[in-house]
């Protein structure tokens, strides 16, 4: 039986690969629909490549010149957040949420209403609604399968033994562009800096979270949803290898890791697969080649986002919301020029402090989580460094 996949954030890191990865199997797979976000012939290209049923951008005043690229292609178009919507209750077994940030949340979360299976790249869902929508998935019988490197490679581990005999987690991290920097030049990094990730190709917001180390602590609170593990469970330790991608101990002192090349593809093939795992045309792991791994401890001092990220672990609550709404905006101007990368903690540490006094407050919906992002927002907003502004000349 073929197998229909939906993309949301198709045009992304992400999207690509898992087109790539459509494209070893095109007997098995059918694309129903592509969801982007306002790159018109991106989304045009794809969906012509793919023979993709119906795609959808989520800029409203994209409409027309997206009916235009796709003029006599027989493809359905739409564009604004119906049109999203539409894309996602589209027929199909697998949706790939890989929309970048918390805009991502609204249509995953319409996914996961419908009870479908989710490969889920996009983990700023679960840092900002994990407890709700978790909640949902049980709720309506959607499969949320792991598609972030590390929390693959944990979930594959995982299946070597019982839930119940875990003890801890272990998620690697390659450290970032800047593991080796001293805290005054990762204070003064550039943009074009943070997107030269050591081992993989991705988009440009979690550049900067892995530059900053902020994306393993978003993982963190990724992890602690999915595996349902208290924070003092889940540790991190840095690898600039990025081969071994998650570690899960046992209560008898054994350790199952989960290995692979750091290739995206691989674990979206693992999340696409059904009973069979996929043949994929990729390198083969070749250890000897490598020569060697390494490990270190991270270093809080000079990365302190993932201090603050565990921080917002512990606090529970609204507070990951609070955490990923704020980071969300300081990356945001940081990449626009706006901020500096050292501005980033700060915003984050600082917005995080305003929200102390709600710290016991847990949004019991996705919707209650989406309003807690956007307060975040506003007050992060008045955190970014002040606009300069020309000095009033003299008449
Ligand atoms: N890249 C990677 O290797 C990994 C990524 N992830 C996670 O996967 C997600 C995607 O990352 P990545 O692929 O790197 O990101 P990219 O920036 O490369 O791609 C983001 C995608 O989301 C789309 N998009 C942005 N805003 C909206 C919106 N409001 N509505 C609909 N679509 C939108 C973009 O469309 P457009 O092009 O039109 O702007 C684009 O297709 C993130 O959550 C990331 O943390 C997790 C593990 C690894
Ligand atoms: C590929 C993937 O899963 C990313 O989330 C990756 O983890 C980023 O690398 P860092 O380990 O540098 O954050
Ligand atoms: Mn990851």
């Amino acid at each position: 039986m073929t197998h229909r996949i939906t993309i949301l954030g198709a045009t992304g890191s992400i999207g690509k690969s898992t087109a790539e990865v459509l494209a070893q199997h095109p007997d098995r797979f059918r694309v129903t629909a592509l969801v982007s976000g306002s790159d018109v012939r991106g989304l045009a290209e794809m969906a012509h490549r793919l023979e993709a049923e119906f795609v959808a951008l989520a800029d409203a005043s994209k409409q027309k010149p997206l009916r235009e690229a796709l003029a006599g292609s027989g493809i359905a178009s739409g564009a604004g957040p119906s049109a999203v919507i539409e894309a996602v209750e589209r027929e199909a077994e697998t949706i790939v949420a890989a929309i970048s940030g918390v805009a991502g949340l609204a249509p995953t979360h319409a996914a996961l209403k419908k009870g479908r299976r989710i490969g889920l790249a996009n983990k700023e869902s679960l840092v900002c609604a994990g407890a709700a929508f978790m909640r949902d998935a049980a709720r309506t019988g959607a499969a949320i399968l792991p598609m972030d490197s590390e929390h693959n490679a944990l979930a594959q581990a995982l299946a070597s033994g019982h839930p119940d005999d875990v003890v801890t987690m272990t998620l690697t991290a390659s450290g970032g562009p800047f593991r080796t920097w001293d805290e005054a030049r990762i204070a003064a990094a550039t943009p074009a800096q943070t997107a030269k990730h050591p081992t993989y190709s991705m988009g440009a917001k979690i550049n900067v979270d892995s530059a900053s180390l902020m994306n393993k602590g978003l993982e963190l609170i990724e992890a602690h949803h999915l595996f349902g593990l208290r924070p003092d469970q889940l540790d991190v330790v840095v690898h600039p290898q990025s081969i071994i991608h998650g570690l899960v101990h046992w209560r008898d002192g054994a350790v199952t890791a989960g290995l692979a090349n750091p290739d995206m593809k691989i674990p979206i093939a693992n999340c696409l697969a059904a009973e069979r795992r996929l043949t994929m045309s990729v390198p083969r792991l070749d250890l000897a080649a490598i020569g060697g791994f390494t490990f270190e401890a991270p270093d809080e001092a000079r990365f302190p986002c993932l201090r603050l990220a565990r921080a917002a672990l512990a606090a529970g609550g609204g507070m990951p919301a609070v955490l990923n709404g704020a980071n969300e905006v300081a990356v945001e101007a940081f990449l626009s020029g706006r901020a500096g990368f050292g501005d980033i903690p700060r915003v984050v540490e600082e917005t995080c402090a305003a929200f102390a006094g709600q710290a016991g407050y847990e949004p019991a919906t996705v919707e209650d989580a989406l309003a807690l992002d956007r307060e975040a927002r506003r007050i992060a907003a008045g955190f970014l460094p002040a606009v300069s502004r020309p000095a009033v000349a003299r008449v």
